[in-house]
């Protein structure tokens, strides 16, 4: 077929999309106004999650699961702007790995309140400044980050969902050569997890690292200064116009890291696959087997834990803890509310979620 004719196809489907689209979101309007008499929830992840599994059993076309995703999380991200606009805190700056991930779940049209740090995030998803906040959790080569698990106990709020980012670095550069960069900025731990690609492509040059502290920094600095590079995220490269010179150099291609999405007053209900993250302050730890008579409610029922992490109490100069515990299965099946029953007080329970993870 003819380039013109092919193109001529195109435009007729995409009419045809667009119908559709606006037919779809006259049934989404719908839905709002009903959850707006109901006071009900906007966001439902596990309903997204349905119709997104719904469509990849049903495809049979060229459309991988990550292209349908991409598409579907957009078009819902459209729907919920539809039905009820709300605003999203991330962590920034700008162009960051958070920003990335609030993206990928909330979409460009989303109105957006960039903060500077985890603890403003829980701040302003507390006094509803915004209606969900992302922060990240665990970076699965780096480990937890503690802030984010310290303010899920000291702040009354809940998780709406996880989601999963990899963390892939681009090198960015308006230079054409490699042999006219004299600078590379980053962060310390892009340089880190890139030190393959640097030491292949820049050992014999005299090249400076230097750390800044963040990774879309170290875009806009590259785009200031054309005989630099940067190592940064695709949305920052895409935020500050650096052209991308290099792709996912990082040196392992199973970084990924986790993010929570926090809310308050929010329940699912549940979905297919489950998982529960609780806060357990269990008392007389320093008492033998008071962990492990806990954790045997959980084997004795079955259920897969998913995550155990202990943090200091920080109660005078002793070394005792609280946990936070993450298992499969939602907070309403019989065998979890048995355990919720037996522990009562001291659990608090921050949301079940569709799992991912
Ligand atoms: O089904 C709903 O509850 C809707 O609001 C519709 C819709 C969608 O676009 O399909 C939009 C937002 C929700 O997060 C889930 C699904």
């Amino acid at each position: 077929m003819e380039l013109q004719e092919l193109r001529k196809r195109i435009d007729s489907i995409d009419d045809q999309l667009l119908e559709l689209l606006s037919e779809r979101m006259t049934y989404v309007k719908q839905v709002g106004e009903l959850k707006r008499s109901q006071q009900t929830i906007i966001y439902r992840p596990e309903r997204e999650k349905q119709i997104l599994d719904r469509l990849d059993r049903q495809n049979k076309g060229l459309l991988s699961r990550n292209a349908i995703d991409a598409i579907f999380l957009e078009i819902f991200a459209v729907a919920r702007n539809l039905e009820l606009p709300e605003r999203i805190a991330y962590l920034g700056p700008e162009g960051s790995f958070t920003h990335q991930a609030a993206e990928s779940r909330f979409g460009g049209m989303s109105e957006y309140l960039v903060l500077p740090t985890i603890h403003s995030i829980f701040e302003s998803v507390e006094t509803e400044r915004a209606r969900f906040g992302v922060v990240p959790i665990e970076n699965n080569q780096e480990g937890v980050v503690g802030e984010t698990v310290d303010l899920l106990r000291e702040k009354e709020l809940h998780i709406a969902a996880e989601l999963l980012l990899p963390i892939h670095f681009a090198f960015v550069s308006q230079s054409d050569s490699l042999s006219q960069i004299r600078r590379i900025y980053s962060k310390d731990i892009a340089f880190r997890q890139c030190s393959k690609f640097l030491r292949e492509y820049f050992e014999d040059q005299n090249i400076e690292l230097i750390p800044v502290e963040s990774t879309s920094k170290a875009a806009k600095l590259a785009f200031q200064e054309p005989d630099s590079a940067a190592i940064c995220s695709h949305i920052a490269a895409r935020l500050y116009a650096v052209p991308v010179l290099f792709d996912n150099i990082n040196d392992s291609d199973q970084n990924r890291t986790r993010f929570l999405i926090i809310s308050k007053n929010f329940q699912n209900q549940k979905s297919h696959s489950d998982k529960t993250t609780l806060i357990a302050n269990l008392p007389n730890t320093h008492r033998p087997g008071v962990l492990f008579d806990f954790l045997k409610d959980f084997y004795d029922r079955g259920i897969n834990l998913t995550k155990i992490e202990s943090r200091p109490l920080r109660q005078g100069s002793s070394f005792r803890y609280w946990f936070l515990v993450e298992f499969e299965g939602h907070y309403e099946d019989v065998p979890v509310k048995e355990i919720l029953d037996k522990h009562g007080n001291n659990l608090k329970v921050l949301g079940s979620y569709v799992r991912i993870s």
